[in-house]
């Protein structure tokens, strides 16, 4: 007897292998299958200062092997220290436009006269690790990502106020006068859209810091066939 190991990426995957086999009348094969985990993404978004960035850093600390980012395209140019392929992949306009055509990109953002995107490739490069793809994004791609094949659990991190939020985003040091008012002014509608019912498998409040990480872990680990 053959004995054939397939590794499936996905529950889908191999239920379309069995229909496939079966219309071949393909019967003698023995397959193994090696579902070694959950591989459905994490979609996170939030406000800009609610905390994602921290809250996913945590997770990454404690769980090295567990997750992957999606890697993005821009159009924007590499900034000191950015590699490609490891931060972003730096591609030319009409490519990435011509990428974004054939129907390669799950969800794709135009910012300060850049393109930003995350392909189908991306994710699926995190998938074939084995590890869990998190794709930290806007809530307009939220909303592309629904309209597409990929079937995320969506986590939104909201903040305890928008008052709070502006501390915090001033506290971080990276926003200009001008660029603070446009993220909290972006800010209400995202939250609006946040937590408004089914838009998003779990709405998680990022007052104090480590209960917040012990809401996500938590959900993580209820949901997905991962041990926390
Ligand atoms: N629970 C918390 N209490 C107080 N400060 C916090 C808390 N969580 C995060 N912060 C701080 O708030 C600031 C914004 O957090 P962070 O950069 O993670 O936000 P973000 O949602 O990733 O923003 P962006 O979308 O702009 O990247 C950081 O300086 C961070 O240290």
């Amino acid at each position: 007897m053959i004995r054939l190991t397939i590794r499936f990426l996905c529950k889908s995957q191999y239920t379309t292998s069995l229909h496939c086999m079966k219309l071949l009348n393909i019967h003698k094969i023995e397959i193994c299958t090696m579902f070694q985990k959950d591989s459905t993404p994490l979609v996170i978004a939030g406000p800009s200062g609610s905390g994602k960035s921290t809250l996913l850093k945590r997770l990454f600390k404690e769980f090295p092997d567990k997750f992957g980012f999606s890697v993005s395209h821009t159009t924007r140019p590499p900034r000191f220290g950015e590699e490609d392929g490891k931060h972003y992949y730096f591609t030319k306009k009409e490519e990435l436009q011509k990428q974004i055509d054939n129907g390669e990109f799950l969800e794709t953002t135009s910012y300060s006269g850049n393109l930003y995107g995350t392909s189908k490739l991306a994710v699926e490069n995190v998938q074939r690790t084995g590890k869990i793809c998190i794709l930290e994004i806007e809530i307009e791609g939220v909303k592309q990502i629904k309209n597409s094949s990929l079937s995320p659990l969506y986590i939104f991190i909201k903040p305890p106020s928008i008052n709070e939020l502006e501390r915090r985003l001033k506290g971080r040091n990276t926003e200009t006068e001008e660029s603070l008012l446009r993220r909290l002014t972006i800010a209400k509608a995202e939250l609006e859209y946040g937590e408004q019912p089914g838009n998003f498998d779990i709405v998680i409040e990022n007052d104090n810091f480590d209960k917040a990480y012990q809401k996500l872990r938590e959900f993580i680990s209820s949901k997905l066939n991962v041990n926390t």
